[in-house]
């Protein structure tokens, strides 16, 4: 049984377009890390994502977590809508990184990993800022924008694995290749 431990609608369904059989269980994990490392934080928190739910069902079990990251400051997700504004104001002009660690564990070995992606942001006035925020796809992502949604509009260029910003690299897709699932059977 293939688990995706996350609550994420995302990660569902990049994950699904690969592979047909899997179960969605999210974790109940205390999503606190104690690096202030952008790589080993998200790695940290994918690992207490699998841990918990693979010590309830079993089976091979996926956790992920995502973060924006600029000037070594980590950027999780806005509390209210002033800190997205913060938020979205420190990104905009400027490169900044997104990480997702991940964490799979089969057979009760861990694999896991991360992987970034440098993304520049154009220059975003206030209104637009606001604007965006009003549309309400910046609460639930991790530094206040989802690129797959009206934010993509503040996107000069990318560099890495554009799916590794939505949350689910594909990175997790190779590993589970090479762990025999065949993950173009759909
Ligand atoms: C930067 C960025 C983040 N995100 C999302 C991916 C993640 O869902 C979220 C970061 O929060 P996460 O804590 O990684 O994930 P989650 O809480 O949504 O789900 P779970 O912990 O149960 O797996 O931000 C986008 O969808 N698009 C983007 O461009």
């Amino acid at each position: 049984m293939l688990v995706l431990a996350s609550a994420s609608p995302r990660r569902r369904e990049i994950l699904s377009r690969f592979i047909a059989d899997f179960h969605v269980i999210p974790s109940n994990a205390e999503e606190k890390c104690s690096s202030t490392v952008p790589e080993e934080c998200a790695v940290e928190l994918a690992r207490l994502k699998a841990r918990e739910v693979y010590s309830r069902v079993g089976g091979t079990v996926i956790g992920a977590d995502t973060v924006v990251s600029i000037d070594g400051k980590i950027l999780g997700k806005p509390g209210d809508e002033n800190e997205a504004y913060e938020m979205l104001k420190s990104l905009s002009g400027r490169i900044h990184h997104v990480t997702t660690g991940y964490c799979i564990i089969h057979e009760g070995r861990e694999i896991s990993g991360s992987v970034t992606t440098e993304v520049k942001f154009r220059n975003l006035d206030d209104e637009l800022i606001w604007a965006y925020i009003r549309t309400g796809e910046s609460m639930d992502k991790a530094g206040a924008y989802g690129i797959q949604g009206k934010a993509g509009l503040f996107v000069e260029w990318i560099k890495g694995d554009y799916y590794n910003v939505v949350g689910f690299p594909m990175e997790i897709i190779w590993k589970l290749r090479e762990l025999g699932f065949d993950v173009l059977s759909r």
